[in-house]
């Protein structure tokens, strides 16, 4: 069955990729009307959309992983959509959780809207209603997913769910845990996320991006795409000229058989470097030499350069270990040298290079070479006028490096939003030099705004420097120590107990605090804030998980014996606390779609928020282990240790998405 759709889909989607080509080829060599191509390519699309959409629900009916109930939705409205009313295009049909428990569910709006665009076509409908009706009557049938339809106001459909669906599903998350459905359109993805800069001290920004860049990595990874994440480091360039001059002066004889530079604060020598260049003539023109000797790639300067990178690298790879982050390629702008040589004799062949003279700069400062995109918005500049090369250059090598050998499929940047029209000229060139394929290979810039301080300016520390990494880190762990402490935590836990709680709630509460957020927003970084255990934070979510794994454990049961059972029995759940929190944790595919699509990850951090505020509400009116008053005797609830089970599992799939460690004790 699977396979049968898989096959249609492909052989469809080549055709429809086929036209696509056809329609080009037509417009560049006879610039024929293409309309009637275009309607068909259409058509084909719309075929193409259904026929996934079957597909998923075909693969849905695999039992091990968890599905999604909007889609599913979603696919059966398509279906009766089109076959109340055939041959409409592609009609969008969406389908949303409702917050009013009387109208059911979930809710599909698709009846006005359709009859809007049908009123006119002689069709025979009255009103909306009407079209509720044949929707509803050409509704698939025998769905277990749904108690019943129901019409309301103007047309609106209300889906309520069948509890036993529920129930059923519920069980599955409890047996498998929450596993992805399989991805029939797979893609190699590219993250370019972290990205510090070797010398320079990898502040907050990079903070940012390698928090959300590794969540957005383990989201795909999760959605079932082959990721390869590459950090983007910052190491090459002039300030090396200044770098390198400076060791010379400094160190000429120990560079000769050196295994580590002699510097641990690379900072300071930054500093030290960046003043002789900027008060000393003679040191900035031996700079700029050791720039050219650097791009000429001569031994001596690439080995003083190694071990400048090397301690960065030292420094960056701390950070990385503390914050969990694995997999992360080093692919720095030095990597590519020789491709930004013979890009920039490619686009110079190809005729795209303009001349252009600095603002500012007259003859004496030289020409520079520059791109523009086709909509003339700003220039990439692609050779600068002492011939060396600029970060546009590097994106732009970059660009082609990555679809062209690397094979990308989706490139996806996790950049601050600061450099979003930077990325549009990139892409913008790179379509005109005929590198980038838009149809081909999908660009998405996920930005993020600036961090700000509990004073709203910009963060920094109380001397004014930016904030070191490193520091930051350390003083999580301090507060987060000190929370546990207040709470009495110490004398409850062995040291290695207490050693692990104070890191997993300092480094989760500080991604935690990053990711639920919209990032396209500035936030504030807030200690105080990201430790409190009530409310959306890590803390909160970090109790309430290891509370509901006591449960089953204080209760004797163990897993087991409760897989044995829910194997074996039918389980029942009638309390409507029970019935909210099953709804709410089988959300979890509809939201990792979501996220998927828009790139964000504070819907997860939302969700696990819902789910931990339902879990408490179900666990204050529904008792899992009861005594009774008289006989004294305990009465375990099977059925509720499952759910509890469920609920863990679900959790414990968002919190690695976030990559964060839940406790087995706090
Ligand atoms: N391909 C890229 N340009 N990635 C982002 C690089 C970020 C840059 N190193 C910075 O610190 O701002």
């Amino acid at each position: 069955m699977e396979a049968k759709y898989l096959e249609k889909l492909q052989n469809v989607e080549a055709e429809a990729k086929n036209l696509g080509k056809l329609i080009e080829d037509a417009q560049d060599k006879l610039n024929e009307p293409v309309a009637k191509l275009k309607n068909e390519q259409e058509r084909l699309k719309y075929r193409v959309n259904i026929l996934k959409r079957a597909y998923e629900d075909e693969v849905g009916k695999d039992i091990r992983h968890m599905k999604n109930i909007t889609q599913m939705l979603r696919l059966y409205f398509t279906i009766a959509v089109d076959k109340a009313y055939p041959g409409l295009a592609d009609f969008p049909v969406t389908v949303t959780p409702t917050n009013n428990p009387k109208f059911g569910d979930y809710q599909c709006n698709v009846a006005p809207p359709l009859f809007a665009m049908l009123k006119g076509k002689n069709v025979g409908v009255a009103n909306p209603r009407q079209i509720a009706e044949a929707i509803i009557r050409e509704f698939p049938k025998s769905v277990d997913v749904i108690e019943k339809l129901e019409i309301a106001g103007p047309g609106f459909i209300n889906v309520f769910l069948n509890v036993e669906y529920l129930i059923e599903e519920t069980k599955t998350v409890f047996l498998h845990g929450a596993l992805p459905a399989p991805n029939p359109c797979k893609k190699r993805v590219i993250v370019d996320m972290s990205s510090p800069n070797v010398a320079k001290e990898m502040h907050v920004g990079h903070l940012r991006s390698t928090i959300i860049g590794e969540s957005i990595a383990r989201l795909m990874e999760y959605s079932g795409h082959d990721v390869l994440r590459l950090n983007h480091v910052g190491d090459w360039g002039t300030q090396f000229g200044m770098l390198i001059c400076l060791l010379q002066d400094k160190f000429k004889d120990y560079l000769k058989d050196a295994k580590q530079l002699p510097v641990s604060d690379l900072q300071t020598f930054y500093k030290e470097a960046k003043k002789l260049f900027d008060e000393d003539e003679d040191f900035k023109k031996r700079s700029y030499a050791c720039v050219v000797q650097l791009q000429s790639l001569n031994p001596e300067y690439i080995k003083a350069w190694n071990l400048i990178c090397d301690v960065s690298r030292k420094e960056f790879s701390k950070i990385y270990a503390r914050l969990d982050i694995k997999n992360l390629v080093e692919r720095g702008e030095s990597f590519y040298q020789k491709r930004m040589e013979s890009l920039v004799k490619e686009l110079e062949a190809k005729g795209l290079l303009e001349d252009d003279i600095p603002e500012g700069g007259g003859a004496l400062q030289g020409i520079r070479k520059i791109m523009h995109p086709p909509d003339k918005s700003l220039p990439l500049i692609m050779v600068k006028s002492d011939g060396g090369f600029t970060y546009d250059t590097s994106d732009m090598a970059t660009a082609k490096n990555r679809i062209e050998e690397e094979k990308a499929e989706w490139i996806i940047y996790v950049v601050d939003a600061g450099q979003g029209t930077h990325f549009q000229s990139v892409y913008k060139c790179a379509k005109r030099a005929g590198i980038w394929d838009p149809n081909r290979v999908r660009v998405d810039h996920v930005g993020f705004g600036v961090v700000l301080g509990e004073d709203k300016k910009k963060f920094k520390t109380r001397s004014g420097d930016t904030v070191k990494l490193a520091d930051l880190l350390d003083e999580g762990i301090k507060r987060a120590g000190d929370k546990l402490r207040e709470k009495g935590r110490d004398k409850e836990m062995t040291a290695e107990e207490f050693e692990a709680a104070m890191t997993s709630v300092a480094y989760s509460c500080i991604k935690y605090a990053d990711l639920s957020h919209n990032r396209n927003h500035e936030y504030v970084f807030s200690f105080d804030k990201m430790l409190e255990d009530k409310g959306n934070t890590a803390v909160y979510l970090l109790y309430a998980y290891t509370r509901i794994k006591s449960i089953a454990r204080k209760a004797g049961v163990s897993l087991e014996q409760l897989v044995e059972y829910a194997t074996k029995s039918k389980i029942s759940l009638s309390n409507p606390k029970e019935h909210k929190l099953m709804k709410t944790i089988l959300k979890f595919p509809e939201i990792i779609e979501k996220c998927g699509t828009e790139l964000v990850l504070h819907p997860i951090c939302e969700l696990l928020y819902d789910i931990a505020v339902y879990f408490s509400e179900f666990y204050d009116s529904c008792y899992c282990i009861e005594k009774d008053s008289k006989t004294g005797e305990t009465k375990i609830h099977m059925d509720r240790l499952v759910l509890c089970e469920a609920t863990a599992n679900v959790l414990k799939q968002g919190f690695e998405i976030l990559a964060i460690r839940p406790l087995h004790r706090m």
